[in-house]
């Protein structure tokens, strides 16, 4: 008989993309592929693309660090969602579970405990999100992006596995990247990604600096959901909310880029040696995560970091063109990065604990 599979995570991208790059290995080697996400979240937009897989929704509730009327409903949803699961594993056997994360895989994996049905489960950032916390006791492995991520970890399960890129993202083709956006080659191209979800505040600043910036630089904005501003047309400047499958084209055509400091993000960017100004979600609006993803990464010598509260017209038009000024030089250390093979060893893991 076949084996089973079931991914969970969602609540953002950044919660389901490494999922994406998983799936297609283990389809291919003949395995039954189930996903568990909320109803009408991103990871049910993404992977209602792929046909092979079955996707089940639960009922599950957002762990907030801030005041919400929600606060009082949501634990409510998170029980029915652990016995939605539980029934899901019940009915479906899988031989194992693997979790990206986010708030949707808390139920998932508590389902699964349940049923004694061993987890994976992967962390991106360099800390814990709240999700993988609560969920620690009850996973065999936490799979980690970066080799600091240990310490915050029992020794016994954590594996440091490095940052696991979607294959497509090798295979962009600039010269489609510059036709689809009416590009010219003559003048160098800025990416712009405010995470997967967009960034408000980027968003604002860049509008302040567009004239200056559109004098140096293209620019492929993406602005989020709702994030696009239709009233601006500028010659050399383009907008999307979100990009699936141009993507690859858009980034392989990027000389530079601006970005918020979510993990996937920039280790994709660092597997595609573009150098990035980043941008880091502030303390306020998260645990900080961000910015220790961002510090790590200007140690290493791979980017510039610009503080959400530093950014202001004149911040982020010098950083930007100082960034340009120095790409070699990112460039040359970007290409020390050694990447982890960490598709390899995950799905080595998966298969060791798969029952
Ligand atoms: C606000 C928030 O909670 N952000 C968190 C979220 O970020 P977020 O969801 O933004 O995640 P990341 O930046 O890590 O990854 C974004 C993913 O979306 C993809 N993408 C993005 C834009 C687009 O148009 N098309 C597209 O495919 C990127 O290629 C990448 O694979 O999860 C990350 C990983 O745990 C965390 O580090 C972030 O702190």
């Amino acid at each position: 008989m076949n084996k089973k599979i079931i991914f969970t995570g969602g609540g953002s991208a950044g919660h389901v993309t490494v999922n994406l790059a998983l799936i297609p290995y283990f389809i291919h080697e003949g395995w039954e592929v189930e996903y568990i996400g909320s109803k009408n979240g991103i990871e049910q937009e993404l992977v209602s693309k792929l046909q092979e897989v079955r996707y089940r929704s639960i009922k599950t509730g957002k762990l907030r660090r801030y005041f919400d009327w929600n606060n009082v409903k949501d634990p409510f949803r998170v029980v029915q969602g652990i016995f939605q699961a539980y029934r899901i594993m019940q009915k479906s056997k899988p031989n194992v579970v693997f979790s990206k994360g986010g708030f949707v895989s808390v139920p998932v994996i508590l389902g699964a405990k349940l049923k004694n049905i061993p987890v994976i489960t992967h962390e991106s950032d360099l800390t814990p999100g709240l999700a993988n916390r609560i969920s620690m006791p009850f996973v065999k492995k936490v799979c980690t992006t970066f080799p600091e991520t240990e310490k915050h970890l029992s020794a016994k399960k954590a594996e440091y596995v490095g940052a696991i890129i979607r294959d497509e993202l090798r295979h962009g083709d600039a010269t489609k990247g510059y036709t689809y956006c009416n590009f010219i080659r003559e003048k160098p191209v800025l990416l712009i990604m405010g995470g997967s979800m967009g960034s408000q505040k980027i968003n604002k600043s860049v509008r302040k600096s567009l004239d200056e910036l559109l004098t140096n630089f293209q620019i492929v904005h993406i602005c989020g959901k709702g994030g696009v501003d239709p009233t601006i047309k500028k010659k050399g400047y383009v907008q999307f909310e979100y990009i699936n499958e141009e993507l690859p084209d858009m980034m392989h055509m990027a000389d530079i880029v601006i970005s918020r400091a979510g993990s996937n993000a920039i280790f994709e960017f660092l597997s595609l040696k573009k150098p990035m100004l980043l941008i880091p979600l502030s303390k306020e609006a998260s645990r900080g995560d961000q910015i220790l993803n961002a510090e790590s990464f200007k140690k290493a010598g791979y980017c510039e970091v610009l503080q959400e509260e530093e950014l202001s017209e004149n911040s982020l038009t010098k950083a930007v063109n100082h960034l340009y000024k120095n790409r070699e030089k990112y460039i040359n250390k970007m290409e020390t990065y050694q990447g982890q093979n960490a598709m390899s060893k995950v799905i080595q893991l998966i298969k060791n604990e798969a029952k």
